[in-house]
């Protein structure tokens, strides 16, 4: 195995132990020929939803890992609500298995939160691998919002899942529309890239319910209905201003 790659100047120190039994990727890269599919998630927190699509990428493309990508913050969703990233990286890990299925940190050890920028970087420091990229559906429709998007796609092959509400409105978007010429079945995504484009699939999995919102949600209401809970007061009105209509 090739000696791992130095850090570049502008890298942040890793800011996670990982547990002793999780198997983590090499630090600063590594050298290995695998096929490895990235699932990148807020993980607010990880639940069934992310294994169930994981391990479907996993044996529709045959990949050797999948990485449960952890993101220090999604460009496009507000931090009010995100659970700090030491919390959301402990959830990823109690799904994954450490060994085929494998939470990592490595976007915030890059201080890198847009996609296309850490597959870029990934490339340089996994030369050997080959990376594809893991969605839900949901993720397809909002695709044509994210940074170079275009890029991504012509670059990296992307596997999309099916999810309950999204999978028809992400085979109708934009996106898909746009990318209508590379979409091939998920057997033949890793064969060659068609015309120099990266392909895409839909893998042939039923839809998961699972959802981080609703767990946010049922969570807030157990913890609201817990005897003992008050519910947060409102601000005193200020002397003189109108009351607040209920
Ligand atoms: N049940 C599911 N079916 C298909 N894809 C899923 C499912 N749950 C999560 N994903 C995908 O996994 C990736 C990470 O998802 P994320 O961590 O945002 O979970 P989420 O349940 O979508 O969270 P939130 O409800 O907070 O947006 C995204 O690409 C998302 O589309
Ligand atoms: O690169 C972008 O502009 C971009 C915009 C929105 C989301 N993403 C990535 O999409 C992945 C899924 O995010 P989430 O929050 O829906 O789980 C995660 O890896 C994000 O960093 C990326």
């Amino acid at each position: 195995m090739p000696p791992p790659v130095p850090p570049a100047g502008r890298e942040k120190a890793p800011a996670h132990t990982p547990a002793p039994a999780h198997r983590v990727p090499g630090k600063w890269g590594d050298g290995r020929r695998v096929r490895i599919g990235l699932l990148g998630g807020s993980f607010n927190p990880a639940h069934p939803g992310h294994r169930h699509v994981a391990e479907m990428a996993r044996h529709a493309l045959r990949l050797d890992e999948v990485w449960l990508l952890v993101s220090p913050g999604n460009p496009l969703k507000p931090r009010a609500g995100m659970a700090p990233f030491g919390e959301r990286l402990e959830s990823a890990r109690r799904i994954a298995d450490g060994r085929r299925v494998i939470a990592v940190d490595v976007e915030a050890r890059l201080g890198l939160r847009e996609t296309e920028r850490t597959l870029s970087r990934l490339r340089q420091l996994f030369p050997h691998a080959e990376f594809v990229w893991i969605m839900g559906a949901d993720n397809m429709v909002q695709l044509p919002r994210w940074r170079r998007w275009r890029k991504l796609a012509r670059g990296t092959p992307m596997a999309v899942l099916p999810r309950p509400g999204y999978t028809r409105r992400a085979l109708d978007g934009p996106a898909a529309a746009v990318l209508r010429r590379y979409r091939r079945p998920c057997s033949a995504l890793l064969a060659g890239a068609p015309r120099g484009h990266a392909a895409w699939c839909l893998v042939p999995a039923r839809e998961h319910p699972a959802s981080a919102t609703a767990i946010r949600a049922l969570r807030a209401n157990a913890t609201a209905a817990a005897p003992g809970h008050s519910p947060p007061s409102l601000p005193a009105p200020r002397q003189g201003a109108p009351a607040p209509a209920h």
